[in-house]
């Protein structure tokens, strides 16, 4: 099998061949479970079956993402986004199944593939009383960059993301939480992902900076072949920014395609001429119920459908 070095732009991953005939992200029936203990006052119930509440928060989850693919993971608030996100980035070690970056398999070569993917999460850890510039050569530090080449990347991507110059060097607290947000995006970008995980990286942004992300993500993919994959609530941003998307309820993958794929398929159901909008498409595989073609039938429409499954839905909650 012939492999072939990945082209990057940074010292981290230079001495990594990498066997690009394989996906970037292999994602086999995973699952991930959370026990919850019951409130105190059940404590004293008979019954112990009850003990603990079981939470699927990734449940039986398979994904092939090609190199150079960005691929959005949509889903609600608790559907599982960001659990699925840590197990990638070895944070969080699967319960069932497997996953594996260019072939490393997340457990065996945890190290390797430390190396290989970068996650931005909105709780990123900073020096809060250092610069951008200081927290950024911090981790240029730690991946081997020399100083004055990373001085020139850094400069360079605060620039492209929109952080005026005077405020490279003043202290990160000082700064709103969109702009360090941003800085954490650099910092991602500056340390040559291979594989890059952005878990909500425009949640809270303006508009503006919004745009300066997305565009910043779209030419890593296409200038450096970086693999994203990105969790967002923004169904315009899935739309513009991603080849493809998989919706995700309660662990479960629900929906994946691209956008297009998937509005025409819900227009058809929902009986429209024109394709439906990405956030009709987010309400339909995140119904209480998914709607199905029998129950179109049975109905007589989409609509019809919705309304009667919901309320079927509200009586047995009340029962
Ligand atoms: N460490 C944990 N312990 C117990 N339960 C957890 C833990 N982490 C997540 N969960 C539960 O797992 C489910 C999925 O959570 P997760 O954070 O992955 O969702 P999400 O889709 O990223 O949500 P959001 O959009 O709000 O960030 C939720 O029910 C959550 O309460």
């Amino acid at each position: 099998m012939a492999v072939h070095e990945v082209p990057v732009y940074t010292g981290l991953v230079k001495d990594i061949k990498l066997d690009t005939t394989k996906d970037a992200v292999v994602i086999e029936n995973v699952s991930k479970v959370f026990k919850k203990s019951r409130p105190f006052w059940e404590w004293f119930r008979a019954d112990k079956k009850r003990d603990e509440r079981t939470i699927w928060a990734v449940d039986h989850v398979s994904l092939n993402v090609k190199r150079g693919e960005i691929v959005g993971i949509l889903g609600a608030n608790g559907s599982g986004k960001s659990t699925l996100i840590r197990m990638l980035s070895t944070l969080l070690i699967p319960d069932e199944g497997h996953i594996s970056i260019f072939g490393y398999d997340v457990i065996k070569d945890e190290r390797m593939v430390q190396r290989l993917i970068n996650r931005v999460s909105v709780e990123a850890s900073f020096f809060k009383r250092l610069s951008p510039m200081e927290n950024l050569l911090y981790a240029a530090r730690l991946y081997n960059m020399s100083g004055a080449e990373a001085r020139a990347n850094i400069k360079a991507i605060l620039a492209r993301l929109g952080i005026k110059p005077d405020r490279i060097h003043a202290p990160l607290e000082n700064m709103s939480r969109g702009m360090q947000q941003k800085v954490a995006i650099a910092r991602a970008f500056l340390t040559s992902p291979v594989v890059l995980l952005l878990d909500e990286p425009t949640t809270g942004l303006d508009p503006r900076s919004k745009l300066d992300v997305q565009k910043f993500v779209y030419e890593l993919r296409e200038q450096h072949d970086a693999t994203i994959l990105i969790t967002t609530h923004d169904m315009d941003e899935a739309d513009a920014l991603c080849d493809r998307v998989a919706i995700i309820d309660q662990g479960k993958i629900m929906a994946l395609g691209t956008t297009a794929e998937l509005k025409q398929h819900v227009a058809r159901l929902m009986n429209r001429e024109k394709p439906v909008s990405m956030n009709e498409v987010f309400m339909h595989y995140t119904a209480s119920h998914l709607i199905t073609e029998e129950d179109i039938a049975r109905y007589g429409s989409w609509e019809k459908a919705f309304e009667a499954l919901e309320a079927q839905r509200e009586e047995e909650d009340e029962e």
